[in-house]
């Protein structure tokens, strides 16, 4: 039985005084047993987040990081970097990574090989546009992502592993995926984990879903038999992000 694991991705949101103010409001609002929480906060709060976090069941991730151990790389941040302050999840690959900051499949396999050997878990987005959509090619372009993103992922690293589906169409817009459109994909994300590797590490990846989750649309998505939680941005920065992690 996979737990569901809910991450917030605040994207570029909220100062680092401001961090302190939000954790502290929602530290109540998110305590469960039954779920993983992550909150994935600007590199320049992190350090905050992680002390705000203390003594509570949120776990801190980052939004990106760089592929390289270190050096000549300005403004970027290094995987040891977020190791040593005890940031334990990466979002790798999101889609405004590829549309702003032109990231690649072959720079998400990068990033999520040397996430592994820090010992972090990726959180390794893919989605369809808008356009492959309405061409019926979602799920050919889905595979082809998952494939590069996994090369030379061992089966045990596979394993814990989280993949999030965020169809670029439904971020921000208020459009969220049925659940039927995003259980196909994921079965779909699961069905090419088990074709790359086997059926139990198909079984213990989780899955989640991302685009538009509020609330109200939280419970049928998450009860999803492919659908492991998900990855909230605008609904994770209010006090609703509670609902959202006690579905139930
Ligand atoms: O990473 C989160 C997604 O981009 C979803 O954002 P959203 O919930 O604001 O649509």
């Amino acid at each position: 039985m996979r737990k569901k694991i809910i991450a917030g991705n605040w994207k570029m949101n909220k100062t680092p005084s401001e961090t302190v103010t939000l954790i502290n409001q929602l530290k109540p609002l998110v305590a469960t047993e039954e779920a993983d929480v992550i909150f994935c906060v600007p590199a320049i709060s992190l350090t905050t987040a992680v002390e705000a976090a203390k003594g509570s069941n949120i776990q801190i991730g980052a939004e990106n990081m760089h592929f390289e151990e270190n050096g000549a790389y300005t403004g970027e941040i290094a995987p040891g970097m977020l190791d040593d302050i005890g940031v334990r999840y990466v979002i790798i690959g999101h889609s405004e990574r590829r549309e702003y900051f032109a990231e690649t499949d072959v720079t998400v396999n990068k990033k999520v090989l040397k996430a592994f050997e820090h010992g972090i878990t990726p959180i390794v987005c893919c989605g369809e546009s808008l356009t492959q959509r309405e061409q019926g090619v979602t799920i050919d372009f889905i595979r082809q992502q998952i494939k590069i993103a996994f090369l030379n992922v061992t089966p045990d690293q596979a394993k814990t592993a989280v993949i999030a589906y965020e169809p670029i169409w439904a971020i921000g817009t208020g459009k969220v995926a049925t659940s039927a459109q995003a259980q196909e994909v994921c079965k779909a994300i699961r069905d090419c984990i088990a074709e790359i590797y086997d059926t139990d590490t198909a079984a213990a990846i989780r899955i989640q879903y991302g685009g538009s989750v509020t609330a109200d649309s939280a419970a049928e998505l998450f009860s999803q038999p492919d659908i492991d939680g998900g990855l909230v941005g605008g609904a994770s920065l209010k006090p609703d992000f509670g609902k959202i992690v006690n579905y139930k």
